[in-house]
């Protein structure tokens, strides 16, 4: 929707330009305002079903700033699972089906992996370094290789150490101070991401390393958001007026440099990230020199700099990808893990009695223990599905070709969202969404969801840390239900207080809101095992301090 400042500037703007418009070019640009409008209804009918839209802002009005793929759902439900939509002049696509994705987003992923344009976000606040809103071309290539090799499924295990580790500190401070379970988690995601990423961990979310990082990720997750097909996805406060006007209308861009009102505080902001990013790959490299940096993101990369072909600030910005897409991914996920928990806690329980089988009081669970423990492998890949974090799909992509679906037209240049929120709760695909029942990848034969990547999104642009958020949570999960029952916290009147399954915070992820919970230890063994490991743990921490 236009806020009002946009609102005002595009008035404002439409005004100046007709002013000086000269009288004898009015008819020129009103039949070129006319044929653009005809072409727009005419290429609509023949592309997928959606609700009407209105001339120029097309189906802007319609799109809720909170919340809107559960508009995007309920379209889906009502037109089917292709549903095309206006957002000023760009086409947007809403698929709502897993099928619909993947025949789109993967089998034709030739032409489906490219990104919109992300005019703030991509060109002034990083000059299109974040590889993430990159379009598909040679420097999206380069920095998804470097990301590639940093974290495929091979190298990814080469990360368990510190996973393992780093869920040990975790339990311990579950132990200890059981209500600031959340920020327990979010540490633990933030210091595996510094760790893989720049050898070093992180004691506390408080870190300057955590708080500039995600400081730096989240205006470029603002300005992200609000480029996401015009106005969609807007979550938070803007604090530069009309910021969101250059999206739609990036002629302005052409203005003097003087007059581009919206560069200087994404300017200001590129310079504070160029200094920190670098800052943190010298950091690496002096301990690469005196040889104390574990192997990492960024010591690989730095090393292998004349095969990448990658400038020293391409580095830069590409190892800190994690950062952004690693760590509230990963943290959301868990915290949805606890929700579910404390709604099914004979889920839980089925899941407790098969780790009592297989690991027994006396020990951890243990990477090496993955293949004998299907059941808990079922519940995190229904963690995963029961509420995605990234609703969205993460980041749209964008088709770089007219194409045709199933007789449905699709211009070059539409933006396209696969809606996860929806998708996950297709009941053809998953019967009764809402219950969270892990059996559903245990009884099925459909290979798709035996190897559930659904949640990591699709193609070429499918998520490249996927391996190293899938061990994060199997260590943390498998380790937490081993130690903990996890219960309702009870309320000033005695009685037990159950959050709201739905209560799910507006953003490009989107996450419980925080509630309280109660951990009981399982047993003594528990505790005592717990604390055994700690201090076992804290020398060989050492390594990524
Ligand atoms: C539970 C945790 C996670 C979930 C649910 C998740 C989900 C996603 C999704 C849905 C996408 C968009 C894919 C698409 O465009 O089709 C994505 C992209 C991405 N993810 Fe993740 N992710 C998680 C953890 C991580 C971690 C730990 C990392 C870091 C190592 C990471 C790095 C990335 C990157 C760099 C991209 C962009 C890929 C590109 O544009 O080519 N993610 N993720």
């Amino acid at each position: 929707m236009l806020n009002g400042s946009e609102m005002i500037s595009s008035v404002a703007i439409f005004a100046a330009t007709a002013f000086r418009v000269s009288a004898n070019a009015a008819p020129f640009v009103l039949a070129l305002l006319t044929f653009v409008l005809v072409k727009q209804h005419v290429q609509r009918r023949r592309m997928p079903p959606g609700p009407r839209g209105l001339p120029f802002i097309g189906n802007k009005h319609q799109v809720p700033s909170i919340k809107p793929w559960r508009q995007f759902a309920e379209w889906n439900k009502h037109y089917g699972p292709v549903v095309s939509l206006y957002l000023g002049s760009t086409p947007v696509i809403v698929l709502g089906t897993a099928q619909a994705a993947w025949d789109l987003l993967e089998k034709r992923s030739d032409i489906y992996s490219s990104r919109p344009r992300f005019v703030v976000a991509g060109e002034i606040l990083s000059d299109n370094k974040r590889g993430l809103m990159l379009p598909n071309g040679e420097p999206w290539r380069r920095w998804r290789k470097v990301l590639h090799t940093g974290f495929h499924s091979r190298r990814a295990d080469t990360y368990n150490e510190i996973q393992s580790l780093e869920s040990t500190v975790l339990l311990h401070q579950l132990l200890t101070e059981p209500k600031n379970w959340e920020r327990h988690i979010q540490r633990f995601a933030a210091s595996v991401a510094t760790s893989v990423t720049y050898g070093r961990r992180v004691e506390s979310v408080d870190e300057w390393i955590v708080k500039e990082n995600m400081a730096a990720m989240d205006s470029s997750s603002e300005s992200t958001s609000i480029a996401s097909g015009g106005t969609v996805l807007t979550t938070l406060p803007l604090s530069i007026p009309g910021k969101h006007l250059v999206e739609s209308w990036p002629w302005l861009m052409k203005l003097p440099r003087s007059m581009q009102w919206f560069r200087r505080e994404p300017e200001d902001r590129r310079q504070r990230d160029i200094r920190l990013l670098t800052h943190l790959v010298d950091d690496v490299k002096k301990r690469m020199a005196d040889g104390t940096s574990p192997d990492c993101l960024t010591s690989q990369t730095v090393t292998n700099q004349s095969k990448n072909g990658m400038s020293d600030l391409e580095i830069a910005y590409a190892v800190s990808s994690p950062f952004g897409a690693g760590i509230e991914t990963t943290s959301g996920t868990l915290c949805v893990f606890f929700l579910a928990m404390l709604h099914f806690p004979e889920v839980m329980k089925k899941a407790q009695d098969e780790l009592d089988k297989v690991v027994g009081p006396d020990r951890l669970p243990g990477f090496e223990d993955r293949d004998r423990l299907p059941y808990l492998h079922a519940l995190m890949n229904e963690t995963l599905r029961w509420r995605p974090i990234a609703v969205l799909g993460g980041t749209p992509h964008a088709v770089i070709a007219d194409d045709e679906y199933n007789g449905m037209y699709i211009p070059k240049g539409s933006t396209v969202f696969g809606n996860l929120a929806g998708i996950m709760h297709d009941p053809v695909m998953f019967p009764s969404p809402d219950d969270f029942r892990p059996e559903r990848f245990l009884e099925t034969t459909d290979p798709r969801l035996q190897d559930f990547d659904l949640p990591f999104g699709f193609g070429r642009r499918i998520c490249v840390g996927m391996h190293l958020a899938k061990n994060s949570l199997f260590i943390t999960m498998s380790r937490i239900l081993w130690a903990f029952d996890i219960l309702p916290a009870i309320g000033g009147d005695g009685r037990p207080i159950l959050p709201d399954p739905w209560n799910f915070t507006n953003g490009f992820n989107s996450k419980p809101v925080s509630f309280p919970c109660a951990l009981k230890c399982r047993s003594p063994k528990v505790i005592e095992c717990i604390e055994r490991e700690w201090d076992a743990a804290k020398e060989r921490l050492g390594r990524w301090q």
